[in-house]
């Protein structure tokens, strides 16, 4: 089982989720007062016949809002950050050529990188305040591209206050970005250690209860026909009586690494009981399923336990299984069952053998 196995199970979607909602709720929140304030402001030009101002808040405006409002009905949410983006991109370039309304542009700007980094993130946020940084540092020095005069003294205090604040904003979001990573680390070894055998570090009941069959029943029918193996091994009681509870342990420690190498990456081992194993196979039909059963069954037999304590200790392993198949989510539990039939079946057919159906 690769690391990022338990991941892509117990996922990180609740903490995934809280961070797309956090960028949702600033685009909504900066797209709506902010397009609203843009549209008044262009209004106030409109009538103070300053055409140019009022085109650029007026245009500013409507790409604004209209990407929030088609933000609602299309999948494709980091499309409309990025044209969120652009949009006050635009209307703070066009500020600063303008001088805005009685040359205040440059006081208007500060909001502006801490929105950046909590719409793009702290890496794309510092790359996108910088770039537009130098455009506008550009621009202050070029006063043939500008249609405002701004003082020395006015540009030089602009500027370095403008970069304090992109640094603070960067800080704050990159530590911002740490915690929640950690945090979101923390969840997921809690999850894990929830969720996961402490012996043979299989997933648990609780796995398959709370987390794959919810999964299963979420996801569409991709998943069927799955078939079900339980598997449980023979005698257990007598290595415990003869070796202790400690070779116990160890022989079900093998045992389960001895599982895990018949079984593909999509599929689930899970140590449901003391010595009883549930193991999934998504997309196997019963015959296929039946091939690895044997394989397991006859791998366990002929790879015993050896004990480095004590020497010369071989513990002969043997496992009994049953198998069903599930066509449908709706019968997966009805498969389960019908698999432990089959086990005990093999239990009193003498052990050591796979069975998937009852006589
Ligand atoms: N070492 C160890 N033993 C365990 C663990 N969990 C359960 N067991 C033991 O597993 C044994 C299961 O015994 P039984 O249910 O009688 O089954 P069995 O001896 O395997 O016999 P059959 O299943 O009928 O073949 C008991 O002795 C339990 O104490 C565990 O985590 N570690």
């Amino acid at each position: 089982m690769k690391p990022d196995w338990w991941g892509s199970f117990i996922d990180l979607k609740s903490s995934q989720s809280i961070e797309i909602k956090r960028q949702k709720l600033v685009m909504y929140f900066s797209s709506y007062i902010g397009g609203l304030i843009l549209l008044l402001f262009s209004l106030q030009h409109f009538e103070n016949e300053n055409s140019l101002l009022f085109s650029i808040l007026l245009t500013s405006a409507a790409v604004v809002l209209s990407n929030v409002v088609l933000s609602h009905f299309h999948r494709y949410f980091k499309v409309s950050l990025y044209i969120t983006g652009a949009g006050v991109s635009g209307l703070i370039l066009g500020l600063v050529i303008t001088g805005g309304h009685e040359n205040t542009a440059l006081y208007w700007l500060f909001p502006f990188p801490l929105v950046y980094f909590i719409l793009f993130g702290y890496r794309q946020g510092l790359i996108v305040n910088l770039a537009l940084f130098a455009v506008v540092l550009q621009l202050l020095y070029q006063p043939q591209w500008l249609l405002a005069e701004y003082r020395t003294d006015e540009k030089s205090r602009f500027i370095a206050s403008y970069l304090v604040t992109v640094f603070l904003a960067f800080v704050a979001e990159y530590f911002r970005f740490r915690s929640h990573k950690e945090l979101s680390s923390i969840n997921l070894h809690r999850q894990k250690q929830a969720n996961m055998d402490p012996l043979t570090k299989l997933p648990n009941r609780r796995f398959l209860d709370s987390v794959y069959f919810n999964k299963t029943k979420n996801a569409d029918s991709g998943r069927f026909p799955m078939t079900v193996i339980v598997a449980d091994l023979d005698f257990f009681k007598k290595v415990n009586d003869n070796y202790g509870h400690d070779i116990g342990d160890k022989v079900l420690i093998h045992v389960a690494d001895l599982f895990k190498t018949h079984v593909r990456e999509l599929d689930v081992v899970a140590r449901v009981g003391g010595e009883e194993f549930l193991i999934l196979l998504p997309h196997t039909q019963l015959v296929d399923a039946l091939n690895v059963a044997e394989k397991i069954r006859a791998c366990i037999a002929a790879h015993p336990y050896q004990c480095i304590e004590e020497k010369e200790c071989r513990i002969e392993m043997t496992v009994s299984i049953g198998v069903a198949e599930a066509t449908t989510i709706e019968q997966l539990n009805e498969a389960i069952l019908c698999a432990d039939e089959h086990l005990y079946a093999a239990k009193r057919n003498g052990r050591n053998c796979v069975i998937h159906q009852t006589y």
